[in-house]
């Protein structure tokens, strides 16, 4: 039976997380970031061709929702964004084979919407990767680890996290690992 696109992605919502700084420190807390998602919360350069590279008929990238939006406070912390200030924000599900394999969510502060950085507000189904990695200017920084408090089983357990930094600029890219990812 065919599902309706909102009946298959029920539940695919992202979760609450908890933010460690490496692998290991997130390890302490849950082994099972060492086992078969490790891969894909340590993989480096981008993370569209990594995923890219897995598919077997094809990868998309589907806009949940992207506009001005007000950040966490922990994101706002992170970013130190002043408390209140909006940021462009933009969440997708990056698709392997017509399934959603991973849920993303993107902070992006307002001056980096300066210079070639207005093409970020424009983005639509082009993946952000495709940008940031052929764009020299921007620069990333460590990856961090998150473990997920999941609400029901289509929620990711585990996701990744790191800030790409132009200059004094940065904005930070949060990718949540959906099970069916590393879960043969
Ligand atoms: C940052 C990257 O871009 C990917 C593309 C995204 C998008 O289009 O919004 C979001 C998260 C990423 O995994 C990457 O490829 O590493």
């Amino acid at each position: 039976m065919l599902l309706k696109d909102s009946e298959q992605t029920f539940g695919q919502s992202i979760p609450p997380t908890t933010w460690y700084r490496s692998l290991a420190a997130a390890g302490l807390r849950c082994p099972d970031v060492h086992g078969s998602a490790r891969y894909w919360l340590t993989v480096e350069g981008s993370f569209t061709r990594a995923l890219q590279q897995e598919c077997r008929e094809g990868f998309h990238v589907e806009v949940v929702r992207e506009g001005f939006a007000l950040p966490s406070a922990e994101e706002a912390r992170r970013l130190a964004l002043p408390p209140r200030q909006l940021a462009w924000i933009r969440e997708v599900r990056l698709c392997g084979d017509g399934q959603p394999w991973v849920l993303a969510r993107t902070v992006i502060p307002q001056n980096c919407l300066t210079g070639h950085g207005k093409r970020l507000s424009g983005l639509g189904s082009k993946p952000l990767g495709a940008y940031l990695f052929s764009n020299p200017e921007w620069q990333r920084g460590p990856l961090e680890t998150g473990l997920c408090q999941p609400a029901n089983p289509a929620q990711p357990q585990l996701a990744r996290r790191s800030l790409f930094h132009r200059g004094p600029d940065a904005l930070m890219v949060a990718e949540y690992l959906l099970p069916i990812l590393y879960q043969h």
